[in-house]
């Protein structure tokens, strides 16, 4: 018998779960013998579920919710000896993956899909105990997009964090990182640093389009520091969708790297949408770690 689990955090994305839950369970029965739904509580049940969903007999395990109830299915996932294969529903502001992976934004094109959808490999990256399917970033951006607020993210969508970043940047002060990789040793002074395994960061394609769920690589960028002026500049840049050039960052790929934040002033990181974990970091990526639904 086929058995799979559907988690659903009712609070993502404006509580839009109750309208497509009973859908994408039905729809789910069409595939698998037996559906069990789960109906997250609180920070952490997606993690301890998808965790046990891999020893107790679940063939696949699929999630609806935004970015972070993603990030907590992958962590469960992660941390398990053999993960099953796993879909998703995106329901969140950006869902990166999901643009990554060109599964439709709008949960019931996502769940009309899903009969077409098969298990491929993905890369997934580990930070210090902590995995991310997306991106982890340190800066002024990351910092400022950490506080964007519900309402505003309900009025402005994927703007609400585009707008808050320009006004970030106004009164940016960089910070000092040493970065070690497999080969070298480097120093850079930059109000952002990013590191991705999509090419989808923040709802945006400029920084690694050629980035591939699957490549095996972090794509590591490093924003040079630049004035007000310069944003401005690099505006319609972005918002063209054309890769940002070498005058505003450097670019580079790797397997595992040290980062470490050498100023005294604390910085936070932001993982897939949420809180990260904190200095130093230890990144590395899991080529083809884990199975993702994706529609064929
Ligand atoms: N029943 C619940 N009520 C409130 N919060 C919950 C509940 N279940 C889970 N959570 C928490 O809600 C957090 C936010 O969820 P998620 O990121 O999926 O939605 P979102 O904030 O709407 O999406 P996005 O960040 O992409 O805009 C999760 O990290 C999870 O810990």
């Amino acid at each position: 018998m086929n058995r799979c689990l559907l988690i659903v955090n009712p609070s993502s994305g404006r509580e839009r779960a109750k309208y497509h839950k009973q859908n994408l369970k039905n729809r789910l029965e069409t595939m698998f013998d037996y559906v069990e739904l789960r109906e997250t509580r609180q920070s952490g049940d997606a993690t301890d579920w998808a965790a046990e969903a891999c020893v107790s007999g679940f063939d696949s395990l699929f999630c609806m919710g935004g970015d972070g109830t993603l990030n907590e299915t992958v962590n469960g996932l992660a941390h398990a000896k053999r993960p099953i294969p796993f879909g998703f529903i995106p329901l969140g502001t950006i869902n990166d993956l999901a643009r990554a992976l060109h599964i439709p934004l709008h949960p019931e094109e996502a769940i009309a899909l899903l009969p077409r959808c098969k298990p491929v490999p993905v890369d997934i990256g580990r930070a210090n105990d902590r995995y991310f399917i997306n991106t982890i970033a340190a800066g002024v951006l990351p910092h400022a997009v950490g506080h964007v607020s519900i309402e505003q993210k309900t009025r402005l969508g994927p703007l609400a964090y585009f707008l808050t970043g320009i006004k970030a940047f106004q009164t940016h002060a960089p910070s000092l990182f040493k970065i070690e990789t497999e080969n070298e040793e480097l120093i850079y002074r930059s109000p952002l640093v990013v590191a991705m395994l999509t090419n989808s960061v923040g709802g945006f394609r400029n920084i690694a389009p050629r980035a591939k769920v699957d490549d095996g690589k972090i794509w590591l960028s490093v924003f040079k520091d630049f004035t007000y002026l310069d944003v401005l500049k690099m505006v319609p840049e972005f918002l063209s969708g054309t890769q940002l050039s070498g005058e505003y960052m450097t670019l580079m790929t790797l397997t595992r790297a040290r980062i470490t934040l050498l100023d005294d002033t604390p910085l936070t990181t932001n993982m897939d949408g949420d809180e990260g974990p904190s200095f130093p970091l230890d990144l590395e990526v899991l080529p083809s770690f884990l199975s993702v639904y994706i529609p064929q």
